[in-house]
């Protein structure tokens, strides 16, 4: 494997001349200078990027009343919720859909949990002139409709996967299968930092932009780094985005933050790491919601972007090294927390980001008052605002 024992690429072999061209093909890329210049313009005048460092000045102050005395540290966010599209994943399509045309592929598919994914690759695929379908589960596209009517208006064919719990893994099978059938003119935009090597890499070097910035801007703001870097954690890739940057600053500690549902004690949760094992699931070795005999169980997550049984396998590596250290928090916490940004910041966070908020809650009031907590705040919450309505019993 490419992390440890974790990574690797295990497709069928139909898929591996494909995945050996897209590793080819990345490389080139890599060692391209009009290849880095394209991305860096689109994502300066198409995305908007860089996006804004933000001191959360009135979420601080809030943290610090129930804090003990002298304790609360500073909260900033990286404000990825401000790019086009609303999330972190235009960043990871724009780098993959230059791949695309690079490779002479006429025809994009992705998977979508949240549909913010999927509104980004219908985004670059309205941009770039090329069909695009993205899978999605039928549970997701019901809590997640303002994004299915997005992807619609963008041009992209959604098609509802009504296997398993129909959700992001189910997504992500149905995707797979349609690659495999169609390997000879289709690209298959993965929106998160998991699947057959070199995806996990690629993807975590496009997000990586997001913590690049943040250590520009932080010394430009502060002048140090910041002290505890927090993410939500689905696949991973926002979170590796940002932490990857950082991983030789010792100094700078990190916390993945995975979803656990109705709590770790019961199967309701989708905490891989914490929760899962060592396994195979769409073509990377990692860890893994599964059974007693290796089957993969299916996972519970209010937020459908964190709603993933799997995860990239750099943070199973990270995880093992014990250079990231992760935690979990549940559906009502984060729900918590999604009020309480709302109300102190007048930001409506997505449900993914509010779980990293709650964490960031939970740290903050341990810390002294001159700690800096730098937590990415990967996602807008306008999908949301429905299941939120629904959960909190409010028209
Ligand atoms: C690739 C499937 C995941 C999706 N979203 C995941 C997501 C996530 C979790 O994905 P990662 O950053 O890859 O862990 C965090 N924040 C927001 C706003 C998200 O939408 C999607 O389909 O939109």
């Amino acid at each position: 494997g490419h992390f440890g024992q974790f990574g690797g690429r295990y497709v069928a072999e139909t898929l591996m001349p494909l995945v050996l061209d897209l590793e080819r093909e990345y490389r080139a890329a890599q060692a391209d200078p009009a290849f880095h210049a394209e991305f860096d313009d689109l994502l300066a005048n198409y995305v908007g990027r860089p996006s804004p460092l933000y001191y959360a000045e009135s979420l601080t102050e809030a943290l610090r009343q129930d804090a003990p005395e002298g304790k609360g540290a500073q909260v900033w966010f990286k404000r990825d919720e401000l790019n086009h599209t609303g999330a972190h994943k235009i960043n990871n399509c724009v780098g993959q859909i230059l791949l695309a045309r690079r490779m002479g592929k006429t025809r994009i598919i992705a998977e979508t949990g949240a549909g913010q994914h999927g509104v980004a690759t219908a985004t670059v695929c309205a941009r770039f002139g090329l069909p695009c379908t993205v899978y999605m589960g039928a549970t997701d596209v019901a809590r997640q409709q303002p994004n299915v009517f997005r992807m619609k208006l963008l041009g992209a064919e959604v098609i509802p996967v009504t296997s398993g719990r129909a959700t992001l893994k189910d997504a992500m099978n149905e995707g797979l299968r349609d690659w495999v059938a169609n390997v000879h003119d289709t690209f298959y935009i993965i929106g998160t930092a998991a699947g057959p090597h070199p995806y996990p890499e690629l993807v975590r070097d496009f997000q990586s932009v997001i913590g690049k910035e943040a250590k520009a801007q932080m010394q430009d703001r502060i002048g140090r780094l910041p002290d505890l870097l927090v993410a939500a954690i689905g696949g991973g890739s926002n979170a590796l985005g940002l932490f990857h940057p950082f991983l030789d600053d010792p100094d700078v500690k990190m916390l993945g933050v995975e979803a656990a549902g109705h709590g770790l004690d019961g199967s309701e949760h989708a905490a891989s790491l914490l929760g899962g094992a060592p396994g195979v699931l769409h073509g990377n070795k990692t860890y893994l919601l599964q059974d007693a005999d290796g089957q993969i169980t299916e996972g519970h997550s209010i937020s459908a972007g964190l709603d993933y049984p799997g995860i990239g396998p750099e943070h199973a590596w990270l995880k093992d090294s014990g250079r990231v250290d992760y935690t979990a928090v549940t559906d009502k916490q984060a729900l918590d927390a999604f009020q309480l940004l709302c109300r102190t910041e007048g930001i409506i966070p997505a449900l993914e980001p509010s779980h990293a908020i709650a964490a960031v809650a939970d740290r903050a009031r341990e810390m002294d008052r001159d700690a800096i907590i730098l937590a990415n705040l990967c996602g807008r919450g306008d999908k949301d605002i429905f299941t939120v309505a629904d959960a909190l019993g409010v028209e």
